[in-house]
């Protein structure tokens, strides 16, 4: 069975709060839309947004390969004929060969908000479909707040698609445009309109407001839809329209629907990534399907399961759709788990071995003790090779004094840092002065270092994250500090540490991050 899948990432998608494509951004995410397989791609409102009237000028050079481009409009204003319509031109001008125009179809809304006569709403969709029809589009109608309408005043909001079948619709797309409607309500009415209206494709285009615009769209498919609406991520006004991502590896890998072409599936990872890049948001982890937690395991009965049988605690095979499993190490884990990330690390660890037992007590009570291995995989790594003989040490601290002083004059204050370490039995000192204490304290250690370890130039400290942790010993605060660091390979880790001192916490996080890129150097 065949659905096709409407993207309006970049029409409603960017009526989100915080978002705002430049047109560069709407065009390069066209085309990854298009690359990817997608059918339809609404690509704006030309005409009402600057931006989108340049979008649809830019393509009309270099059309779609694959998807067929949609421009959004509404039908014509009350009181005025199509062909003066400014609007109704805006949207010829555009070229798309698709044309979705939106218009009301509960009566209240008719009455209240655009306070016309009832058949005057009637008439304007009729003749502003059949006035697309004429110049030859393929119409999409979009029936705004349909479904309440549908409850409200049924033989109204049908009349209103009526309007739009007499005009020529080849789509009766009904809207939950508040998004509250649930699945059912979804799934029944989208099969009444299945069989009024037998000519004439129905569509679907739900919002996520009661958290069910995915299920909403799986429901009204269900019923008979043959074209889902909805936005890469979920993005749209308020709470986002229905999220792509679940919709199509749902409709594809749990009820075999065909949507997309052979092979794109495991690009959805990627391509959910893509676009929360161009909108300048970090992924969310807990995207389903897509997210990094999606095929992410803690428990340690879990990744034991896992360990007989990968499959045993996943919902689908990550690859999939493009994703991975991962296995987490922390207190929650068992020797399964320490095993597994060992392998994962590349060393040969079997659960049951003395090693595997005494890590995992290593990492529970560090972790009791307020560590997060989780987020700082290299410390844990470096546990790992210690466990494991594989550990070598490349200096030894004698000692570190860091200073912090402001006077009156002073803008900010003064932080310098002076270090003696023993390396290769030489005892080598460094003073540095930084923006910080954990920055001059680096940038003396680096100092002393990199004489006998010249590769350190090419590591760098690249994020660093604090916490207060209460843990253990009763009332007693400390901090967790998480350093993230990077190679001129683009290889990145982070290191954690733990002490009532900052000053401390953060050393620990900093030795292990240059240990780490020492031994991988
Ligand atoms: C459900 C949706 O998400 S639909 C998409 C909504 N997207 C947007 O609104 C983004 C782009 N919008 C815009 O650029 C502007 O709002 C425009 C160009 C469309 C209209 O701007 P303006 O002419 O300044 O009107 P304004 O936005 O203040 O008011 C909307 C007008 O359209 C009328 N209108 C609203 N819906 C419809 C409709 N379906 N059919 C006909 N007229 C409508 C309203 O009654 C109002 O008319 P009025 O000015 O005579 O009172
Ligand atoms: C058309 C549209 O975006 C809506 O009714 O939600």
């Amino acid at each position: 069975m065949k659905v096709l899948i409407y993207d309006t990432t970049l029409r409603d998608g960017s009526q989100m709060e915080g978002v705002s494509f430049s047109v560069e951004d709407k065009l390069r995410i066209a085309r990854r839309l298009d690359a990817f397989g997608i059918d339809y791609i609404e690509g704006g409102w030309p005409g009402a947004v600057p931006k989108d009237t340049e979008f649809f000028a830019r393509l009309k050079a270099e059309p779609l390969q694959h998807a067929r481009l949609a421009a959004f409009g509404m039908t014509r204003k009350a009181g005025e004929t199509v062909e003066e319509s400014a609007l109704l031109r805006y949207l010829l001008e555009a070229e798309t060969p698709v044309v979705t125009i939106v218009g009301k179809t509960h009566s209240r809304h008719v009455s209240e908000t655009l306070r016309i006569p009832l058949d005057e709403n009637l008439a304007m969709i009729r003749e502003s479909v059949a006035y697309l029809k004429a110049h030859g589009k393929e119409v999409v109608f979009d029936g705004e707040h349909f479904f309440d309408g549908f409850k409200d005043d049924e033989t109204y909001a049908r009349a209103c698609l009526s309007a739009a079948v007499e005009g020529g619709a080849d789509w009766l797309c009904p809207c939950d445009t508040n998004g509250g409607a649930l699945p059912h309500e979804i799934g029944e009415t989208i099969a009444a309109l299945v069989a009024a209206y037998p000519q004439t494709r129905i569509a679907m285009h739900p919002h996520n407001d009661g958290d069910c615009g995915t299920a909403n769209a799986l429901a009204a498919v269900r019923a008979g839809a043959t074209q889902v609406q909805g936005t890469v991520n979920g993005f749209g006004e308020r709470t986002g329209n229905a999220n792509l991502v679940p919709v199509i590896a749902n409709l594809r890998l749990k009820l075999g629907y065909d949507c997309l072409p052979e092979g794109a599936l495991e690009e959805l990872t990627a391509l959910s990534h893509f676009v929360d890049e161009v909108a300048n948001f970090s992924p969310n982890p807990k995207a389903a399907f897509v997210g990094r937690n999606a095929f992410t395991h803690k428990a340690g009965l879990h990744a034991d399961a896992i360990s007989k049988w990968p499959r045993a605690y996943d919902h689908i095979e990550p690859s999939a759709v493009g994703n991975q499993r991962r296995i987490l190490v922390s207190e929650q884990a068992g020797s399964a788990s320490i095993a597994q990330k060992a392998n994962e690390l590349g060393y040969a660890l079997d659960k049951k071995s003395p090693v595997a037992k005494e890590l995992l007590l290593t990492v529970t009570s560090m972790e009791h003790e307020g560590y997060s291995f989780e987020a700082a995989e290299a410390s844990f790594e470096l546990l790992l090779k210690k466990a494991t003989g594989t550990y070598r040490r490349f200096f030894e601290l004698v000692t570190f004094r860091v200073f912090i002083g402001k006077r009156a004059c002073d803008t900010v204050p003064v932080t310098e840092a002076t270090i003696k370490i023993l390396v290769n039995g030489e005892e080598v000192n460094a003073v540095a002065e930084g923006d910080g204490p954990v920055n001059a304290l680096d940038l003396a250690l680096r100092k002393a270092l990199e004489p006998a370890y010249p590769q350190l130039k090419d590591i760098a400290l690249t994020d660093y994250k604090v916490r207060v942790v209460t843990t253990g010993e009763g009332t007693a605060a400390k901090v967790r500090t998480i350093v993230e660091s990077t190679d001129h390979h683009g290889h990145m880790w982070a290191t954690v540490g733990v002490s009532p001192n900052l000053i401390e916490a953060s050393w620990q996080a900093i030795v292990d991050s240059i240990e780490y890129g020492l031994l991988k150097a």
